[in-house]
């Protein structure tokens, strides 16, 4: 398993009680999303002039969140912030106390979350040469993504070629640091639940549509994205509601060894 929680913002001027709702939704998604990773939780946000923090950690969300960075963290959260992106991790391959296994991931210039496993990541690291900083698989993910954004931005066309080499599972969220305002949703074969809201002009994404249900509560005004699986979406904190899809794919496997 693993669960990705995150918000994904547009550009508006929210006042500070709109703001600790939107921190306080993240709270209770992360939360929710420790049955799908007990092992290690993180979180991660981007700002529109490029800076980045993340804290990540081997323990359950629900410690996670009492730890003072976590709370630094979120409190940084404001009117620059393009993405706020949180993860709890079932690990897969590399041990979660070494903490560069965890999520989310920094690769170059690109920073992410991944649910899955890409079993032929160790060939592909290999075979194209990319640099490697930690033992988990995903990060092939995001090294890839960084190969493809030589001047900032990712280039799309060229990730998607690298990601038909891959082999597994995967669903992700990304975004460069030179490009900070464009986030890329890989919504591959695992479950990932987009849900907008006009007013708040921001995006929220969970692995399953009950943590954003509860999260948001009975509030009015959200609505879902229906995106289907292998599409790759753009959102850009521009504005959140002109969103770019497309089509992507890679190698559907749902056990090492088996298909
Ligand atoms: N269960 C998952 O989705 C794990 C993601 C990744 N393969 C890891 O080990 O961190």
């Amino acid at each position: 398993m693993c669960g990705q929680v995150g918000i994904i913002f547009g550009r508006k001027r929210r006042r500070p009680d709109e703001r600790d709702y939107l921190r306080e939704l993240f709270i209770r998604m992360l939360l929710h999303s420790e049955e799908r990773g007990p092992h290690a939780s993180g979180l991660a946000w981007l700002k529109t002039d490029g800076s980045h923090r993340i804290f990540k950690r081997p323990m359950r969300a629900h410690e996670l969140v009492y730890e003072k960075p976590f709370q630094e963290l979120l409190g940084q959260v404001d009117n620059e912030t393009t993405i706020l992106m949180g993860h709890t991790r079932w690990r897969t391959r590399g041990n979660e106390l070494n903490n560069r296994n965890n999520h989310p991931i920094r690769a170059g210039i690109v920073i992410g979350t991944h649910n899955g496993t890409i079993y032929n990541a160790d060939y592909l690291f290999r075979r194209l040469g990319l640099p490697r900083y930690a033992e988990v698989d995903s990060e092939l993910i995001f090294r890839l993504a960084d190969r493809f954004a030589p001047e900032g931005p990712i280039d799309q066309e060229g990730l998607k070629k690298a990601l038909a080499l891959c082999r597994g599972q995967m669903s992700a969220v990304l975004a460069s640091r030179l490009d900070p305002g464009t986030i890329t949703v890989l919504k591959g074969n695992k479950p990932l639940c987009l849900r907008i809201h006009c007013q708040h002009r921001v995006v929220l994404y969970a692995s399953e549509a009950a943590f954003i249900d509860f999260a948001v509560d009975n509030e009015k005004g959200w609505r879902e994205l229906e995106v289907p699986p292998m599409t790759m979406l753009t959102i850009r904190h521009e504005d959140v509601r002109a969103i770019e899809n497309s089509k992507f794919r890679f190698i559907p496997q749902e056990r090492k060894g088996t298909g």
